[in-house]
């Protein structure tokens, strides 16, 4: 689209009383966290590392899963140079460089991610992190921080506090607190009779996770909640009430996942009572598509309404937007692009809402013409101001991305055979 196209957007914008430069700053100075997971099927690289397990499953065969730290890093960077702005990029424990060492989750430390801490220096990127409490011999039952055995909860507990010392010592080198969030697949696939011993653990197992204080200048804390998984079906222990009564007696950023709720549930909803409470919001962008949690996010309404909240409510300050999506039956580079620039794309809709207008139509109890231009907002030229904002950032504007994928699949599927 050329200059003029943006140029008649700007008006249209402005007629409705919107700045769509003031929006293209903010959209440009707001990070996404990418999910390194996309890429390798959540695999991971340590000894013997294979199926996720924990309730997770990647469906797919799309040949070109990165095998290796360094496969995954140009599969990223080849990402990253398709997404408008500066973002982030979040690990799991099990993407670990151990160099053949035979060490376990709970001994790992920093030395384990310089590796992937030098990789985002390099680039300007900050980093997050996750304990990785599936995939393990440890985790085969389904139960990590619940665990009735102290022996296994220990394990799980010295892993979640390695891990926070991790994100800090990430978050010290790279300048940008690292979130590390906590999820774990603990529940029960039927029937259980005792939800109070679980949970009275899980309180305890993440107590003396925390215990530790730490600079939230260089790690923040967040715990992830969801409505069920393969294999947790009647019982989840880490429900959403359970977290977010933790977060908000112990001050830790909440997790929503998109993908973590009742089908009719949205997320949106939530961040404006959560963020009365809590200190801060920790986003994982996902699409939910019937029980499956995790397909790649597209501009949909749910995802729009996220943003509009946010924005609406003026909370992108206190919240850490990240992805969480993993599909093998596309190719794992576009997933990720296609996901990350819908989320953008979501963030500027919500950017570029006239909402002064909105606000005063509200405030004057006019709902037909408060309704008629929410409608009208849907059509304004999006797309315009939005290929402008990839031309000014260096990136292909429209569809012109794909070949660059494309490209970049030839090159590298002859040595991914
Ligand atoms: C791999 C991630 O930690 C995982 O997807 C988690 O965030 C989740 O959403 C589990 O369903
Ligand atoms: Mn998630």
């Amino acid at each position: 689209m050329s200059l003029s196209a943006y140029s008649l957007a700007l008006e249209a914008y402005a007629e409705h009383g919107v700045d769509t430069e003031a929006a293209l700053q903010v959209l440009a100075r707001t990070p996404i966290s990418l999910h390194c997971w996309q890429g390798d099927d959540v695999r991971g690289f340590e000894s013997g590392a294979g199926e996720p397990g924990g309730g997770l499953a990647v469906t797919g065969a799309y040949p070109g899963r990165a095998r290796t730290p360094e496969e995954l890093r140009a599969d990223l960077d080849q990402a990253l140079a398709l997404l408008p702005g500066r973002h982030r990029l979040n690990l799991h424990a099990s993407y670990a460089e151990l160099g053949g060492a035979k060490v376990d989750r709970d001994a790992y430390t920093p030395a384990h991610f310089q590796g992937w801490i030098d990789w985002a220096k390099a680039r300007g990127l900050g980093l997050d992190f996750n304990p990785t409490y599936f995939g393990h011999p440890l985790a085969q039952s389904g139960l990590t921080l619940t665990h009735p055995d102290d022996a296994v909860r220990q394990f799980w507990i010295a892993h979640g506090i390695a891990c926070r010392r991790i994100g800090a010592e990430m978050g010290r080198q790279l300048g940008s607190a690292a979130v590390t969030n906590v999820w774990i697949p603990d529940g029960s696939k039927d029937l259980t009779v005792d939800r109070r011993s679980p949970r009275e653990r899980l309180a305890h197992s993440l107590d003396a996770i925390f215990a530790e204080a730490i600079d939230p200048a260089l790690a923040i804390d967040a715990v992830e909640s969801k409505l069920f998984g393969l294999g947790s079906e009647a019982f989840v222990a880490g429900s959403h009430e359970f977290y977010l009564g933790y977060a908000i007696t112990r001050r830790k950023h909440v997790c929503l996942d998109a993908g973590h709720f009742h089908p009719t549930e949205s997320i949106a909803d939530k961040i404006s009572s959560v963020l009365q409470f809590v200190p801060g919001l920790l986003l994982h962008v996902s699409r939910g598509v019937r029980w499956d949690s995790d397909h790649v996010v597209l501009l949909d309404d749910p995802t729009r309404a996220i943003f509009e909240e946010l924005v609406r409510g003026d909370f992108l300050g206190r919240t850490r937007v990240g992805l969480d999506f993993f599909d093998a039956s596309i190719n794992r580079v576009a997933a990720w692009v296609i996901g990350a620039r819908a989320a953008l794309k979501a963030l500027l809709a919500a950017l570029l809402e006239p909402i002064a207008q909105l606000r005063d139509y509200e405030k004057a109890g006019d709902f037909t013409s408060r309704l008629a231009l929410l409608e009208e907002a849907r059509t304004l030229p999006l797309a315009a101001v939005w290929d402008e904002h990839c031309r000014r950032q260096n990136v292909p504007p429209g569809l012109g991305w794909l070949t660059e994928v494309q490209r970049y699949e030839r090159e590298t599927r002859a040595h991914r055979i």
